[in-house]
């Protein structure tokens, strides 16, 4: 039995493409993504700033801006129950309950002008009938376990009086409040410095595998992949290009891209005074190459072919490695052929 039989999805993104309306135009911000998270699995999605890792997280939690963006296709199967589909209302139900989500900057997610308590409370009300003075036992022992000290003290501070790790912290307390399945976490350790950073994942880790949870962690940072992740996703221009689990994809990266952002990990043992980037940018979504790879541009191995051709994710080594990407004969159309190529030249 294959690893992807061995349990049933929590999650099932099949076909999604979402997009926005720009000056009366749509356009695809991400385009045919499907992917799968099981129970209490890690899965980290990747990529540079562009590529389309919040598009596909707030697609999931219903939560793209009203009137300029729209998912033109696609199912996203939580528990087998089609997300897409769902009303405002039912989705306020599985927001919190089944899936959680925190974001990179908790101060937007926190409302100022309420107490820690209060915001902790209020999720437990709105969701269960418990008392106040139930509400107040279990928001303060919430804080504990996120490893907030002083609790008691904490919950009746507003989120300004915290630094940024502990209003992480509470975000994690309230995502966690409902004991979802899965939580979406999107670059929850940007904006704070490197060593909060370290203990946030900790908890994240902590947290998991109290909770029994899945986690769909999105970062552009590859170095915080290696740590959590039990499978990762490569994004780049609003597409997957690579998929396979965490030792895979540090040991054997198949996609150039992907080979390039681990280039672009500092390690200490190299002793260099310049950092490997990637040149070049992301292409914006309202000038998306129509055929052909969208990396060809940046890439160091590109030839003929990537410029003609629409590479498809295709397994590139074992069931459960795949890769975009020409370099790879499985990765071809199933109507290409070469002669063909020749003729439309
Ligand atoms: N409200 C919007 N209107 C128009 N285009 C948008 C909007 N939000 C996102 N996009 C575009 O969709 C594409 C994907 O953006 P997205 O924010 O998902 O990228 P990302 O990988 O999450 O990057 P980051 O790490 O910077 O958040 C980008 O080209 C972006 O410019």
């Amino acid at each position: 039995m294959t690893y992807k039989q061995q349990e049933k999805d929590l999650l099932k993104v099949k076909k999604l493409h979402t997009g926005f309306y720009i000056e009366g135009k749509f356009h695809h911000a991400i385009e045919d993504i499907n992917l799968e998270v099981k129970p209490k699995e890690v899965v980290c999605v990747v990529g540079e700033s562009g590529c389309g890792k919040s598009v596909m997280s707030l697609s999931i939690m219903q939560l793209l801006p009203k009137g300029i963006s729209k998912i033109s296709d696609g199912e996203i199967l939580f528990n087998g129950e089609d997300l897409a589909k769902k009303t405002e209302k039912e989705m306020n139900k599985v927001r919190g309950r089944d899936i959680a989500m925190i974001f990179q900057e908790p101060m937007t997610a926190l409302n100022p002008v309420f107490t820690i308590g209060y915001q902790l409370q209020e999720v437990l009300f709105n969701h269960s009938n418990i008392n106040k003075k139930d509400a107040r036992k279990r928001a303060i022992e919430l804080l504990r376990e996120v490893g907030i000290p002083r609790a008691e003290k904490i919950i009746d501070e507003y989120p300004h009086q915290l630094s940024g790790g502990m209003r992480q912290r509470v975000m994690i307390a309230i995502a966690i409040a409902l004991h979802p399945k899965l939580l979406i976490a999107d670059e929850p350790t940007t904006a704070l410095d490197v060593t909060v950073q370290a203990q946030i994942l900790e908890l994240l880790k902590d947290i998991q595998e109290k909770e029994d949870m899945a986690i769909m962690l999105i970062t552009h940072d590859l170095g915080v992949v290696a740590d959590i992740a039990d499978r990762v996703i490569v994004m780049y221009a609003g597409q997957i290009v690579e998929e396979a689990k965490v030792v895979d994809l540090f040991t054997k990266p198949k996609h150039p891209y992907t080979e390039a952002l681990l280039k672009s990990i500092p390690r200490m043992e190299e002793v260099t005074d310049k950092l490997n980037t990637i040149q070049g940018v992301v292409p914006p979504i309202t000038n998306m190459p129509e055929v052909g790879c969208r990396f060809v541009d940046r890439c160091h191995k590109a030839f003929d072919s990537c410029k003609k051709v629409s590479p498809q994710l295709g397994n590139v080594n074992g069931d459960q490695h795949l890769a975009r990407c020409l370099l790879y004969e499985k990765c071809y159309p199933s109507d290409y052929s070469e002669e063909k190529e020749e003729i439309s030249l």
